[in-house]
């Protein structure tokens, strides 16, 4: 198949997991009725707010939001990707931020964990220490699926092109980038980052944010996005909870790279 019809849902999430799960369930449902096989959600969508509430919220890999999230694609027969949770880790006190792939069986295929953490002071626009709470990653995870290869960041992870060149290098067609990223930095760099690592690396890049005011010190920038390998962005979300839909054409993915063929021109093999 060379055609898939892609999704990514963007929420307003809060502290309150059961609300969140809910609501990103109907809008997956929602995605596959409207006849994607792909959706992907946000970073962090099952609990988001204050670090101490996010703490206190995480699940082992296969605890319950990750069950519900495997019925979910089985149930409806696609591949979800489950944006990000917050994941138990062996240190007290801290989690992983963890991005899991599921198959229309509803299989676990893949499990990434976010290896840049978002610590950073920028005035009148956003202070967060998330290394406090969030423990690295170390795993760079590219995952061959039937009609493409994903590869997974997720959100800060869009500023360092060396893991998207490292996904290109594994042969990702799509690069999923679920995210909250800030308003105070989306405004200016979110749309620019987004397409310039699918420009650079050859590849779809679908992104679901988060939209909105989480606590009264962190607000997400929404405008989830679906761009193609030529950087032209396909869908837009809407402001608040809502879905952008967007065709991945694979034949046009391989024209490109064919009639561009800049990867093949790395110097040094960089
Ligand atoms: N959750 C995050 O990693 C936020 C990243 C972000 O907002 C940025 O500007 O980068």
């Amino acid at each position: 198949m060379t055609k898939i019809l892609a999704a990514v849902v963007q929420l307003q999430s809060t502290e309150e997991k059961s609300r969140n799960v809910d609501a990103a369930a109907r809008l997956v449902t929602e995605a596959a009725q409207r006849g994607a096989s792909f959706v992907a959600l946000p970073e962090l969508f099952n609990c988001i707010g204050r670090w101490e509430a996010v703490v206190a919220a995480a699940e082992p890999i296969s605890g319950p939001t990750s069950q519900r999230m495997s019925e979910l694609a089985a149930n409806l027969g696609i591949t979800l990707l489950a944006g990000s949770i917050a994941e138990q880790s062996e240190v007290a006190g801290k989690i992983y931020n963890t991005s899991l792939l599921f198959g229309p069986d509803g299989q676990q295929l893949a499990c990434y964990r976010k290896r840049h953490l978002f610590d950073v002071d920028v005035p009148d626009k956003v202070t967060v220490r998330e290394s406090e709470f969030v423990m690295p990653g170390a795993e760079i995870v590219g995952t061959t699926l039937p009609d493409f290869t994903l590869g997974q960041s997720i959100c800060y992870d869009l500023r360092f092109p060396e893991l998207f060149r490292a996904l290109a290098d594994r042969r990702a067609d799509v690069i999923a980038v679920p995210a909250a990223f800030a308003f105070g930095t989306g405004c200016d760099h979110w749309e620019v980052l987004l397409r310039a690592r699918a420009i650079e690396n050859q590849a779809f890049v679908i992104a679901p944010n988060q939209h909105g005011r989480h606590t009264p010190t962190l607000q997400s920038y929404g405008r989830s996005m679906i761009v193609d390998p030529w950087g032209t962005v396909l869908a837009t979300a809407a402001d608040g909870e809502s879905l952008a839909l967007a065709e991945l054409d694979f034949q046009r993915l391989q024209d490109i790279r064919r009639h561009l063929p800049a990867l093949s021109h790395r110097r040094d093999g960089q």
